[in-house]
């Protein structure tokens, strides 16, 4: 046989109202090749056209079971009244085609009449069923089952090709059966169960009724082609049938769209909810999906389970964990919904910050969390000024560090001028003065990461917990020059917009060798200057502000120098800008002009000291005094630039190193 699966483009798919699916087919080459049973014919004389399988007329075709269905005849016994005799009309041998078969699943053999014994045989097969009734109202009521009153029924054996139904009419040549005078004809046949329904109208037949039955059979070979179909041995008799396989439809015995394709379940439910939701159910209102060959019904939220089992969805929490889920889904989201506010004010404030930029120059630019961690969750203070707090840190490379938290909320530079401040003070380097690491912009107020100094300000040794060091008139010397140094050094870099505006000895720090730093170039121009003013008010650092800058709100250079004169006091007297209700300034103006110097107000230590004894020492310390009533002086212009104080310092340091004076004192 050859393999082809399908029929050509001219065969008719249609006889009548009756669809014909390959293997079957009318006409040449139509049906499946070398089965002569396949190829049908259509008779168009009948209206609607009749279709037949040689002699047998063919009701239905259905790939899906692999069945047909076809008409089939009683055959008939009757006893003449008229003349007694007894005819007969034997319906068949009915001889079924090779591969078909009588569908013993489908078929039952049925009898009728009064004083009825009906067989059926079949090669070496059998078998038959008597039916009996003494009237017509003896017989079973109409719609009965077939019991034997009137009418019998019995299920017929599998594996039959042939039928053929034969009578014991028992008439022994006298025609006496007294059943015959009401119930002159038996008939029998094999048809479809469920079929017949029996009427007492069926038993007073007179034989020229006539009984068209259907019967059912199955092929037995054609190939399952179709994609989705499998084979089945056949439940009788040799060779197999063709099945779609679950959850598809279609012929099993073609390929392509006609074959096997898949149900969609779920549209299916759609259509007709009260059929198909029951055959295809999804419990606990799970939702239906289709899939290939089958179908998923997805569990609502919450649920897990299998929502195609009668168990159906169950809650993938149980009842007393709700609360305790919800409490905990909503500490989620609040916990994310602050996360989410505070991400967002970070963002703001690193945008208003100029943090982007700030990066692209390639400034250190610290997360908030990562200062947190650099400062142990701000743990230690180290000080407190006009800006905020001062925390000890140490990097991821172990470096320590000051971080500067504002408490001046708010009171921000306008962006540009931020930008342009951190990124000097970013970019120069000087030995006296605070290197700026890198800054925090995630804060309303930016914070800013120093270089760590580690012996404190000059003015808590002078004045403070340090006091007890001896400062010899050398080491007091380099403090003043280094500071002085970092100062000309800012003024002569990028004009007057870097002076310094808060020199005081507070703001000079001083490292493990003394060497100074000088500290808060940036902060003081960060604060902005209200807050720095009150901050003075209150602190007394008024004592180191320039009674120009008072006067005209403006800090230049020579503001810087004003407030240096008063560091240069504090180092010779070792006295603080303000003692008591006494002004260093103030008092030693006063001796100075009375004396003519300050010795007066010396340090006693540096005039007892080692050098004191040292021929220039008094010069040296007058020297120093002169400098700082020159800086201090009302008149700015009379007020020497920090360079020719660097200058005037190091002559100073030369004598007093053992060089000789160019000034007699
Ligand atoms: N880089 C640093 N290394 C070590 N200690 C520092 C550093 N910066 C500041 N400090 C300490 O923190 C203290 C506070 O410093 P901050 O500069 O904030 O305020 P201030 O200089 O005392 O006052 P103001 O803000 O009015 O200038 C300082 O006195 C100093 O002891």
């Amino acid at each position: 046989a050859s393999n082809s699966s399908m029929p050509g483009p001219d065969c008719p798919s249609k006889c009548g109202n009756i669809d014909i699916p390959y293997p079957f087919g009318i006409g040449d080459g139509c049906g499946r090749p070398g089965f002569s049973p396949y190829n049908l014919t259509c008779n168009n004389s009948f209206s609607p056209p009749r279709l037949y399988m040689s002699s047998a007329e063919v009701i239905s075709i259905s790939p899906e079971t692999g069945e047909i269905r076809v008409v089939t005849y009683p055959s008939y016994m009757c006893y003449n009244l008229n003349s007694p005799s007894i005819f007969t009309s034997y319906a068949g041998p009915w001889i079924l085609a090779n591969p078909f078969m009588i569908s013993a699943r489908s078929n039952e053999f049925t009898a009728i009449g009064c004083s009825t014994v009906a067989l059926l045989q079949s090669r070496s097969y059998y078998t038959g069923c008597v039916t009996y009734c003494e009237s017509i109202k003896g017989a079973a009521t109409d719609g009965a089952q077939c019991t034997g009153l009137g009418c019998c029924q019995m299920p017929i054996s599998g594996n039959l090709s042939t039928i053929q139904v034969y009578w014991n009419n028992n008439s022994n040549g006298t025609y006496d059966n007294p059943a015959w005078t009401y119930s002159p004809c038996s008939f029998a046949f094999v048809a479809e169960k469920g079929w017949y329904r029996f009427s007492r109208q069926d038993l007073i037949f007179d034989g020229n009724n006539s009984f068209a039955s259907r019967a059912s059979a199955k092929p037995t070979a054609p190939a399952c082609v179709s994609r989705n179909s499998f084979c089945i041995s056949a439940t009788q008799g040799p060779g197999y049938l063709c099945n779609c396989s679950e959850g598809y439809m279609g012929n099993p015995y073609v390929t392509g769209d006609k074959g096997c394709t898949n149900i969609n379940e779920c549209d299916l439910r759609k259509s007709n909810p009260e059929k198909y939701e029951k055959l295809y159910p999804c419990y606990s209102g799970s939702t239906c999906h289709d899939t290939q060959g089958s179908y998923k019904c997805k569990c609502k939220f919450g649920l897990k389970g299998d929502g195609k089992s009668e168990k159906g969805c169950q809650p993938i929490f149980p009842v007393w964990a709700i609360p305790i889920l919800g409490i905990i889904v909503v500490a989620v989201v609040a916990t994310f919904a602050i996360f989410e506010v505070k991400r967002r004010k970070h963002r703001r404030f690193f945008d208003r910050n100029g943090g982007d930029i700030l990066k692209s120059m390639g400034i250190n630019i610290f997360t908030e969390g990562q200062l947190k961690k650099i400062t142990n969750g701000y743990k230690k203070s180290i000080g407190e000024g006009a800006f905020g707090k001062v925390y000890i840190g140490v990097t991821d490379d172990s470096q320590q560090v000051a971080v500067k938290c504002s408490t001046a909320k708010g009171e921000v530079l306008p962006q540009e001028e931020f930008v342009n401040e951190i990124t000097f003070q970013f970019r120069i380097s000087h030995t006296n003065l605070v290197r700026l690491v890198g800054c925090c912009l995630e804060t309303d107020v930016p914070m800013l990461v120093f270089e760590f100094v580690p012996r404190g300000s000059l003015h808590s040794v002078l004045h403070g917990a340090g006091k007890t060091l001896p400062l010899s008139m050398p080491v007091r010397l380099d403090i003043a020059i280094g500071s002085a140094e970092a100062l000309a050094y800012m003024h002569s870099h990028g004009g007057h917009n870097h002076v310094h505006g808060d020199i005081k000895s507070g703001n000079i720090l001083l490292d493990d060798n003394l060497t100074p730093k000088v500290s808060d170039f940036g902060s003081a121009k960060l604060v902005s200057v209200a807050s720095r003013y009150s901050k003075w008010c209150v602190s007394g650092d008024m004592s180191y502000i320039d009674p120009i800058y008072i006067k005209s709100g403006r800090f230049t250079e020579k503001s810087d120098v004003y407030s240096f004169g008063v560091v240069l006091l504090e180092l010779v007297t070792r006295k603080p800008a303000k003692y008591g209700d006494n002004s260093l300034y103030i008092d030693f103006i006063r001796s100075f002009k009375e004396e003519g110097n300050g010795r007066k107000m010396y340090d006693e230590d540096i005039l007892s000291g080692e050098d004191a004894r040292s021929y220039h020492h008094m010069e040296c310390l007058d020297r120093i005094s002169r400098l700082a009533v020159q800086c201090l002086k009302e008149d700015v212009d009379e007020r020497p630039t920090m360079a020719e104080v660097v200058e005037e310092l190091k002559e100073v340091k030369a004598i007093a190193s053992g060089g000789s004076s160019s000034v007699a004192s």
